[in-house]
């Protein structure tokens, strides 16, 4: 898909901005702190109605104002021209897509990717396991309507447990939440499996461009515990109770998986060097974008902040290699990006204001 233009009111520092997209690489230029994440997390916020950064969505909503909103204009492979207008109020966030209201999010979720390369994703390696099922979670769930269902349901009985542990509820209301629990935790293991078994090609192909082929990285799904059926989970939670009751909350299952990422067989987190650490969070995205796109047919935009200046010459070329020629890209930086990586529609960003073209021959 393609934006072709984008409308923030009051949206984080963005008092009234509206922005018209012609070709497929926009760049917005600006000192630090002067709000070109802040566009780049309102184009995101249209993928999964959250931001990439924030858990809050108030945070969104700009300092003294009621409310926040987006309104995006953009050809899609499927639906054609779409127009999309978000509003964010500290009370709850309304959808419309051409101008009828969306009232089941569910529905919505995914339709409209985009992928965040961030310099922050380095933490997807050097960070906990904690991360890394975020990043599968919203790769899985973006694509799945019942991978996303199986989360929720897992994550919601799972809370309502360990609520229910930490007051010691009896035998009989764990068994309950039991039931519901069982069944997600081997339906999120099996999708979880499959997931990461083609995602993994996707990464080693993208890892092998980033890195020039020097050496193969992969990924790998480490269930914290591997019952494959529900009946198996109904066992295991049931023999588990003695002991979450001491420790309060809920210690065997998928909220504990780890995806394993490794370079040259060793584990990425504690041997790769710090360049190759870097090239395998861009794997990790640029995988992310090629399964949306293998699996939705729609392309993502590619939302890249800061990311570019921060590579090495060669690296970035090899990275800009790698990326699929054919998607819209909007990337920040505090300079403009090298001649060799094409030509770019330029806004100038400051103070929440942007200004067309102003740095192109600046
Ligand atoms: N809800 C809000 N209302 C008003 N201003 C906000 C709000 N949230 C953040 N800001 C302001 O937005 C600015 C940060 O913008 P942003 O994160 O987009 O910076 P940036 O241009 O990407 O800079 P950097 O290059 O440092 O990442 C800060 O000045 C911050 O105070």
């Amino acid at each position: 898909m393609r934006l072709r233009s984008l409308t923030l009111r009051d949206f984080r520092n963005i008092p009234l901005a509206r922005l018209e997209f012609t070709g497929r690489q926009q760049f917005f230029l600006g000192a630090n702190g002067q709000g070109k994440t802040n566009l780049l997390e309102a184009a995101g916020f249209l993928t999964a109605l959250r931001s990439f950064r924030a858990a809050d969505n108030r945070v969104l909503i700009r300092h003294g104002q009621a409310a926040a909103a987006i309104v995006c204009e953009l050809e899609h492979e499927r639906r054609g021209d779409t127009k999309i207008t978000v509003k964010i109020a500290p009370t709850g966030k309304e959808l419309w897509c051409d101008q009828e209201r969306v009232a089941r999010l569910a529905d919505y979720v995914g339709q409209f990717p985009t992928v965040v390369f961030s310099s922050q994703d380095l933490q997807l390696v050097r960070g906990t396991p904690t991360g890394r099922r975020r990043w599968l979670d919203l790769t899985l769930a973006a694509m799945d309507g019942a991978y996303l269902r199986a989360l929720q349901n897992y994550t919601r009985a799972v809370a309502e447990r360990n609520a229910l542990l930490k007051r010691g509820g009896s035998e009989a209301e764990l068994s309950a939440f039991e039931q519901t629990i069982a069944p997600a935790a081997a339906d999120l293991v099996q999708r979880r499996t499959e997931g990461v078994a083609a995602l993994a090609a996707e990464v080693a192909a993208a890892y092998s461009r980033v890195a020039d082929g020097a050496e193969p990285a992969t990924i790998g799904y480490e269930p914290n515990s591997a019952e494959a059926t529900a009946a198996g989970w109904l066992e295991r939670l049931a023999k588990g109770r003695a002991r979450d009751r001491q420790f309060r909350s809920t210690l065997s299952g998928p909220h504990r998986d780890e995806v394993a990422l490794s370079v040259q067989g060793r584990a990425a987190r504690e041997f790769a060097s710090e360049g190759q650490q870097r090239s395998l969070v861009l794997a990790l995205r640029l995988a992310q974008a090629a399964w949306f796109h293998a699996r939705s047919g729609v392309r993502p935009v590619l939302l890249a902040d800061d990311v570019l200046g921060e590579l090495d010459p060669a690296r970035r070329r090899r990275f800009w290699s790698a990326v699929d020629g054919e998607a819209q890209v909007l990337a920040t930086g505090t300079s403009l990006p090298a001649a060799d990586l094409g030509a770019w529609e330029v806004f100038a960003v400051k103070d929440g204001e942007f200004g067309e073209d102003l740095g192109a021959g600046a």
